[in-house]
């Protein structure tokens, strides 16, 4: 039985102070009570299986063998989900997204199966196809991932080079890969893992070419998982995090495919080598913008583990004199580390709720496809994009943050902090490029900017240029409302800026694509300003509505985060807010003491708060961050571990050090 550890004391303490039920927060953020409870048991099953705990620390393997471990356990936790499934409901898919992190320490060589080749058999699928690809692949009697970037190519997607050639006579499609740069570059679990893919390529019918399209590609042996012929594939060595995510390369030579195999939900080859047209060809697409929006809540759950584990170390750590004579305080009393920590609170639960609306926009939008409407999708396509950008960035400093926070210990392997980093910080490339994707927005923008000005109806998330345009700037509060009215009036005027340009140097002579290049650092300034003014007033929206039906003593606490946020990016874009809202010198002195304020209200329940993600210590793995707080006696225990304390005199003293040392004395 594991030994149970008294709690740290000042741990306990904090707890004792928190205001509110942390149990009803857990509920809140999981999406119900129902949702913690199959959570809960699932992660508990999961502690259980005796095969999954690891006897050495994953980063004393070397390269392969951490693969291998990491498939090793994948393969039982696929398992143990399959038995707990057949009892009860399908787990939710955040809940074995949270759960993997217990299992395996980075990213799983199966992370690409569910997360991109499961949904683009269901978004770019016939009926038909989906019947016959799907349950082998919900089984995983078939793995695979998403094969689209390549080693010249991976923002711009047209210019795709793996060609997919349709000869009639056979009904087939042949893939090429005509140049180096062709090879399909990054897809995770193609290194050595997957025996399927979605491969997307420039598709030609008699010497046409019709753009690019998915194709689903069987690259391995079933039995063998030998390459088949005519398929080059293997992994592309190590990279910053994602250690074992075995990321691979892939080529194709005269690789035959039959028809049926090209995803035809949008367009369609027919027999004869008819091409048909789908209702827009950016469904193609359809994937990503999926994916995307998954990305604003994996931000959110990255910036609630680093939360986590630097609130609970700067609980347990003592450090300095505030005043001589007294002893040393713990180092959250320090306004600067509440400064630095209290942001990712409450950024985790901006991105949160900013999950909750956007995922119900995205599922409106896949129904209204399902019956050939496609209004919202440009704004869903706009949202998406700058939010997976700003989320994904914003979780990236703040995981940073956080291990700064937390001083030498927090550059350990052993805090997983720099783990964790790798990971989130993936995302800002991943799933399309940090400033592509604000400059896809920007682009609808623009659009938008022009309709406002032609008096037309907008789309909501950009009504407020229409407000913008017909109204005086507001007079200045310092409230929640009217702050974030202030920062869609900078959104606003940055956007006008950006618009004006554009048309300055079209008027200037240049082609609209050259005033395009030469405005963009405008156009993703616009962006950034918008994304912000999504985010503070959804996650100001979200948190007025769920007040209401929370306790209040939870709503208070809710209520004081989401001031926090919003008052903290006041301060940080304050530059922005003096240029294009109403807000005074004067009325920035009094925000500044009112963040002062909030961190206070914050400190009694930061513990509480942190403690209401309910990341398990299997999840976190981190000796900073776990529930007890025995800080030093982990570190020690997994210092303990290291190969090189296994023995008393490491053998290099014997083969280099003595000699070196014998030499230096003569
Ligand atoms: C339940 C929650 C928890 C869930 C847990 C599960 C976790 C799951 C995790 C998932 C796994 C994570 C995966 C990680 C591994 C990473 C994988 C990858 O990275 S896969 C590869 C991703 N690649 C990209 O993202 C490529 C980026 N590039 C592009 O998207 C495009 O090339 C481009 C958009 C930048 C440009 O495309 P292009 O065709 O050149 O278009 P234009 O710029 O000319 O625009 C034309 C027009 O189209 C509109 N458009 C563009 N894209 C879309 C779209 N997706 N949907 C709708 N419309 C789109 C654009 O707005 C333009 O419109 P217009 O009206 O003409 O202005
Ligand atoms: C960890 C990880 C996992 C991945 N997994 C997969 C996967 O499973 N499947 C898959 O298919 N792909 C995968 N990818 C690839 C990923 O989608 C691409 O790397 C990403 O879309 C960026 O493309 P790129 O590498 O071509 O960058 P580039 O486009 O070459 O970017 C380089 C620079 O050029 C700039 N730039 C490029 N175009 C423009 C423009 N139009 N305007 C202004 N600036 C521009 C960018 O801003 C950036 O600063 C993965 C990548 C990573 C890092």
């Amino acid at each position: 039985m594991a030994t149970v550890h008294k709690i740290n004391e000042d741990l306990v303490k904090e707890r004792q102070k928190c205001t509110f039920n942390v149990q009803e927060l857990t509920y809140l953020l999981d999406g119900g009570e129902e949702v913690t409870k199959e959570r809960r048991e699932f992660e508990n099953i999961l502690r259980n299986v005796k095969e999954l705990q690891d006897e050495v620390p994953e980063v004393y393997l070397s390269h392969k063998e951490r693969y291998e471990n990491a498939v090793r356990k994948t393969c039982i936790l696929q398992n143990v989900r399959n038995d707990f499934e057949k009892k009860r409901e399908v787990l939710s898919p955040r809940n074995i997204f949270r759960a993997g992190y217990a299992v395996i320490k980075d990213v799983s060589p199966f992370f690409l199966h569910n997360g991109m080749f499961v949904p683009t058999i269901i978004g770019q699928g016939t009926p038909e196809q989906q019947a016959e690809w799907l349950p082998k692949a919900k089984a995983m009697a078939i793995i695979g991932t998403y094969a689209q970037t390549e080693l010249g190519h991976g923002t711009f997607i047209r210019g795709l080079e793996t060609t997919a050639t349709y000869d009639a006579k056979t009904e087939e499609f042949i893939l090429n890969s005509p140049k180096v740069t062709s090879y399909k570059w990054w897809p995770g679990g193609l290194g050595t893992t997957v025996n399927h893919c979605i491969t997307v390529a420039q598709l030609y019918i008699n010497g046409k070419k019709y753009g690019i399209h998915p194709f689903i590609v069987q690259i391995r042996d079933l039995e063998t998982h030998k390459p088949l012929p005519g398929i080059k594939v293997g992994e592309i060595g190590p990279k910053m995090g994602f250690a074992t995510a075995n990321n691979g390369f892939l080529g194709f030579q005269n690789f035959r495919i039959p028809r049926k195999n090209m995803l035809m939900k949008n367009a369609q080859v027919l027999k004869d080598g008819t091409f048909v047209k789908g209702m827009n060809e950016k469904l193609t697409y359809g994937t990503m913008v999926m994916v995307r929006v998954n990305i604003v809540s994996d931000s959110a759950f990255h910036t609630a583990m680093a939360a986590t584990i630097a609130v609970r170390y700067a609980a347990v750590r003592h450090q300095s004199q505030l005043k001589a004579k007294e002893p040393e305080v713990q180092i959250i009393d320090y306004l600067t580390q509440q400064h630095k920590l209290f942001i990712a609170i409450a950024t985790s639960h901006a991105f949160s709720n900013t999950y909750t609306w956007l995922y119900q926009a995205y599922l409106k939008v896949v129904e209204d496809l399902g019956k050939q409407k496609q209004d919202h999708l440009p704004e869903l396509h706009a949202l998406s994009c700058c939010l997976k950008a700003t989320s994904s960035r914003d979780a990236g400093v703040i995981v940073e943050q956080c291990r700064l926070a937390c001083g030498g210990h927090g550059y350990m392997a052993s805090s997983n902090l720099p783990i964790i980093y790798g990971y989130t910080t993936a995302a800002i490339t991943y799933e399309g490029e940090h400033t592509v994707l604000l400059l896809q927005t920007a682009r609808y923008l623009m659009k938008a900017w022009m309709s406002a000005l032609e008096g037309k109806v907008l789309a909501p998330s950009v009504a407020y240029l229409v407000d913008w345009l017909k109204s005086d700037k507001q007079r200045w509060q310092n409230t929640p409302e009217v702050i974030v009215k202030g920062f869609q009036h900078v959104a606003a005027g940055k956007i006008k800026d950006a618009f004006d340009a554009i048309q300055k140097h079209v008027k200037a002579g240049k082609d609209y694509e050259d005033a395009w290049n030469l405005a963009s650092v405008q156009l993703i300034k616009a962006s950034e300003a918008h994304s912000r003014a999504i985010l503070c007033d959804g996650y100001l929206r979200e948190t007025v509505r769920t007040s209401s039906s929370v306790s209040p003593s939870l709503a208070k606490v809710l209520n004081h985060l989401v001031q926090l946020y919003i008052v903290y990016w006041t301060l940080e874009t304050a530059g922005d807010l003096l240029v294009y809202s109403n807000i005074g010198k004067d009325d920035i002195a009094v925000l500044k003491e009112k963040y002062e304020e909030l961190l206070a209200l914050i400190r009694p329940n930061a513990v509480g708060l942190v403690d209401a993600f309910d990341i398990s210590d299997e999840i976190l793995q981190s000796t900073l961050g776990s529930y007890d707080g025995r800080v030093y006696e982990r570190l020690m225990e997994e210092a303990m571990k290291s190969p090189l304390n296994k023995e008393p005199v490491n053998q290099s003293f014997h083969k280099y050090l003595k000699p070196f040392i014998k030499k230096a004395k003569l």
